[in-house]
């Protein structure tokens, strides 16, 4: 194993290890800390999903460290750190502190910070991150429900997140090649920066910060800049082998289902298409679940009425203003926690009879799903579209689980996903 990955929420994870297994690391998921049966001959990376992306910055850091220790001792030789590509956290963390923790683990003083992911309409030019041409703190992150991002300049929002200082690799550089970053990278830790924001418009640049940054001992980002890494590592004679990534996944028989608790916006779309495709939908929300006017059991026996050979979904995405309701009524904590719950029983409740492929979109969602349905590892299928692929559990039961994050994913991704399931 020559990788060792710490991404602090589910899909994330996902989206990372589909990356690297694209470009060629055998890779595998583990949900939470690799127990010791996992079986890791001939795995190049382990990709460990924490949801440490808003709990309390100390306990993120405190969980990350296991999971470094863990990776080390599983005889990692790189770390890479991996949060959201809209950089989701808050003034209190969870991004700044994680990374000084694992620098002062690694012993390293430098590292970039590159949430990048052009495929995703993630871009960065002069420190600053924009979705789809809009500026971070102008799109649709400004009102996300557990980390609203109202700032777009990387260099000052990581800056608050720790004491270090916070420098910036802009495109001029990144636009010249590897030898002109690694060179920045230089002066920018020469000039005692800790972390280097770095720019990158297009996956050309991604792989040129890749060359550039083989020999940190910890990248931190999106899957984005993981695109160029197992190259560099290749061609540094660190990995042996490139392989092809699985073209297909085999998934067990059984029924399938949809449990949607985004309310991104891309997510808000492919309800509303599966809902005008005329798949079958239960919407459940924060409030009712609070008063028992919803519980898991009447949601499980209406997925289970519907059609055993259709789709059915359980969906909680709600616009900002709905949202904003409910969080003043029950607490912006309490109200997530309430959704995950339900959906996390219903899954629970659902795979005792005989569903066997989920669809989950959210990230915080897909991680209470994934707890409740007891999944220790992932193996990793073929992408559905760019950050989410199909994966199939490892040891336990056997399910196929499209854990899909908040804004990624066209349209009808609900509908055309599982086309690719043999
Ligand atoms: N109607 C709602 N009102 C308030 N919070 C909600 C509602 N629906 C879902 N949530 C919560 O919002 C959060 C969405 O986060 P997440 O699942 O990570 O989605 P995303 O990937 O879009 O960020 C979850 O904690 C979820 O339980
Ligand atoms: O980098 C990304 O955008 C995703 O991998 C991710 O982390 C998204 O998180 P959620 O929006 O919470 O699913």
């Amino acid at each position: 194993m020559f990788l060792g990955c710490i991404a602090d929420d589910l899909t994330g994870a996902t989206d990372l290890a589909l990356m690297l297994a694209r470009e060629g690391l055998r890779t595998v998921q583990a949900n939470g800390l690799p127990t010791d049966d996992l079986a890791l001959d001939g795995v190049d990376a382990v990709v460990v999903a924490l949801k440490s992306r808003t709990i309390p910055a100390a306990e993120a850091v405190e969980q990350s460290l296991a999971a470094a220790d863990r990776l080390l001792a599983l005889g990692a030789q790189r770390l890479f750190f991996k949060y959201c590509s809209t950089f989701d956290s808050t003034d209190e963390g969870n991004i700044g502190p994680v990374a000084d923790a694992l620098l002062d683990r690694l012993g390293a003083r430098f590292t970039i910070a590159c949430p990048a992911f052009p495929a995703n309409g993630r871009t960065i030019e002069h420190g600053l991150l924009y979705v789809n041409g809009t500026p971070l703190a102008e799109s649709s992150m400004k009102d996300h429900p557990l980390t609203p991002m109202r700032d777009s300049d990387l260099v000052a929002v990581l800056g608050r997140q720790t004491a270090r200082k916070v420098g910036l690799v802009d495109i001029a550089d990144v636009g010249r090649g590897a030898d002109a970053i690694r060179a920045a990278f230089a002066r920018e830790e020469g000039d005692g920066k800790a972390y280097a924001i770095v720019d990158a418009v297009r996956d050309e640049d991604l792989r040129a910060i890749g060359a550039a940054s083989a020999d940190l001992p910890l990248i931190t980002g999106g899957s984005g800049v993981a695109m160029g890494l197992p190259a560099a590592w290749r061609e540094a004679g660190l990995v042996a082998e490139l392989f092809e990534p699985a073209a297909r996944l085999e998934a067990p028989s059984g029924r399938r289902v949809i449990l949607a608790g985004s309310c991104s916006t891309a997510t808000r779309g492919q309800v509303a298409a599966a809902r005008e495709a005329g798949v079958p939908d239960f919407k459940v929300d924060p409030r009712g679940i609070a008063s028992g006017a919803i519980a898991a059991e009447d949601v499980t026996t209406w997925v289970v009425s519907q059609k055993p050979d259709g789709l059915a979904m359980v969906w909680s995405s709600a616009d900002p203003e709905e949202v904003k309701a409910a969080q003043a009524e029950l607490g912006r904590d309490a109200a997530g926690a309430l959704v995950e719950g339900l959906l996390g029983e219903v899954a629970s409740a659902l795979a005792d009879r005989g569903f066997t492929r989920f669809l989950v979109a959210g990230g915080e969602t897909s991680g209470a799903v994934v707890q409740a349905l007891k999944v220790d590892a992932f193996a990793i299928g073929p992408e559905i579209d760019p950050g989410v692929p199909w994966t199939r559990s490892v040891g336990g039961r056997q399910l196929a689980l499209a854990l899909k994050s908040g804004n990624f994913g066209a349209p009808d991704f609900f509908l055309k996903a599982w086309e690719k399931l043999a």
